[in-house]
Order: C-alpha cells, then structure tokens, then sequence
C-alpha cells in the first residue's frame, strides 16, 4: 500500500536533511506506526506520503500512485487527520463535512453518521470556530474519514483528548482496519502505538532505526523477569526475578511453596524503554 525507497529530503536544499535514506514499506491492512521524538522527521515523510510536500529524492509510491506524477484520484483513496486541526471556523460542524465531501468524486459517507461516531451528534449545527480543541480533533478525524479511505493517515489521533474520547477513537481505528483499512500511524506516544500497531517504525534524526512488530520487539529487548507479591509474617512482600536464572527460579519455587501468594505477572519492558535501548533518545 505503501513503498518508499532512499527518501531524502531538506527544507533548504542543501545537505541538511530532514530525512535521510528513509526506505520501508506498508502492507495492505497493516496498521503502521512511525514512532519519533519531536523534530525526528515524521511529519515531513508524511508530508511527502500525502502530497503536501514535494518529492526531492527517493521513489515512493502510495495506494498504487507514483507521488512523483501526483494524480488528484490519490485523495479519493486516502484520508488524513493532522494534529493540528484545520476546520473552517465559521461553518458548522456539518457544513464542514457536507463542504468537504464535495471535493472527491467517490461516494461519500454521511456528515451526520460521522458526527455521530466522533460523538458530536447534537453539535453540528454549531460553528467549529466555537469548537473545543479536542472538538476540533475529533471534526477533523471524523472529515478524514468521509471518502471511506483504503488509507488513512493519522497524526497523534489521541493527543489532548480526554481518555473517554481517545478510548472511542481507538476503537474507531481498530474498526476500521478490521474493515480493511490500512493505516500510517505517525505518533511519539508509545502507547498508542503499541496498542494498535502490527509494526512499528523507530525514526530519529531523519532516519529509521528499526522496523519491528512490538511483540518481537520486546521478545528480542525486553528482560524476562516476573514480579511476586507474597505474605510473609502478615507483611506484603514485592520482589521482581529473572525467569531464566536458576537462582532466581529457586527462590520463586520456594515463595510458591511456602508462602502465600497474592499477585504474580511477567514484566515486559514497555516500547518507551526499548526505543531508548535502541536509539539512545527519549521519546519526547
Ligand atoms: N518548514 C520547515 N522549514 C525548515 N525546517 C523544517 C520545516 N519543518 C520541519 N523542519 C525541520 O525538519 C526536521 C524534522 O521535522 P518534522 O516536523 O518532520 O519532525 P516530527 O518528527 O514530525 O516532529 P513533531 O513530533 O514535533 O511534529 C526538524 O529538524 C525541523 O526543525
């Protein structure tokens, strides 16, 4: 769905590159998470992806269309939600969407069912000017989807919004990749990303440093440890071990047989923490 080879590209036409040799691909269905501190280069390959920006250097072909020879029948077939939402402030919720859906040439889904899903049903005759942020956010995800996109572009679709409305917006998503849907999810939450992705994508500095699904990803980095809350003397004891060392089995084997167990999990290390192993950067 989509390819993307030796992608360079630099604000000033010069040497300093904003992305460097970015090369990976995205199946039909998969959900994709690019994964970056700020600055590290996301926004702008996304930009590419979608057509905002100009191809300088690389090959990258999206839903079938080479981005080289941009052809407008590309945006009948993808969606976008920005974080940084751009609704006409003076039309309604509704006629933003009812406008919207005039510009593809595709059958469109109904403003109202939209509104409805996002949980603005009941707000679309107020103008989105008035609109909250995460109002906003939500009309701008709910446009996204209005051409029924085969590929859908989301940038940060959670951030700001209160956990009720994120949770619904998860779900959407997963829905609609259950639908078929593939998606190209752009994010710094780790969260998010692990929730949702198939793969991830780790960038920074413009390039990318490691493509892997976050299972694999925490079999291959995470440390194999279970942590054990038992009774000992009436007092709540906590202790973490390794489940490889045979000192550390021992002693469980031990709690397990002579005291009382409360809780016992595996600890897998989080994708925040294997991203700062790989890169040696924070997520922020
Ligand atoms: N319009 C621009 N002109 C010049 N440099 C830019 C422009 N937009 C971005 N950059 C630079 O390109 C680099 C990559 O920025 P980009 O916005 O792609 O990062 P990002 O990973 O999307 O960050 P964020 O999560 O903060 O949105 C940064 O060094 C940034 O300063």
């Amino acid at each position: 769905m989509i390819s993307v080879k030796n992608l360079y590209h630099s604000y000033n036409k010069d040497d300093n590159y904003s992305v460097k040799n970015v090369s990976f691909n995205v199946d039909k269905g998969e959900i994709f998470g690019f994964l970056g501190p700020s600055g590290a280069g996301k926004s702008t390959t996304q930009g590419i992806l979608t057509g905002l920006l100009q191809l300088q250097k690389g090959e990258v072909e999206v839903a079938g269309y080479d981005i080289k020879n941009i052809s407008s029948k590309m945006f009948n077939k993808i969606g976008m939600s920005f974080e940084q939402s751009n609704v006409y402030s003076k039309l309604t919720a509704k006629e933003n969407l009812d406008f919207y859906s005039k510009l593809f040439d595709v059958k469109t889904v109904d403003s109202m069912k939209l509104l409805k899903l996002v949980g603005l049903d009941g707000k679309e005759n107020i103008r989105a000017g008035d609109f909250s942020k995460g109002m906003k956010h939500r009309l701008t995800f709910a446009r996204s989807m209005i051409n029924n996109p085969e590929l859908w572009f989301l940038d940060e679709p959670t951030t700001g919004l209160d956990p009720a409305i994120a949770s619904n917006i998860k779900d959407i998503i997963k829905q609609k990749n259950k639908e078929g849907v593939t998606i190209f999810l752009t994010t710094h939450n780790m969260f998010i990303a692990d929730e949702l992705c198939d793969r991830v994508a780790f960038i920074v500095d413009g390039e990318i440093k490691l493509i892997d699904s976050p299972k694999n990803l925490k079999l291959q980095y995470g440390e194999k440890l279970v942590e054990v809350e038992y009774i000992k003397e009436k007092e709540i004891i906590t202790e973490t071990f390794s489940t490889i060392l045979d000192k550390d089995k021992n002693s469980i084997k031990n709690i397990i047989e002579n005291y009382q167990i409360q809780t016992m999990h595996t600890k897998e290390a989080t994708l925040e923490e294997i991203f700062i192993k790989v890169t040696g950067r924070e997520l922020k």
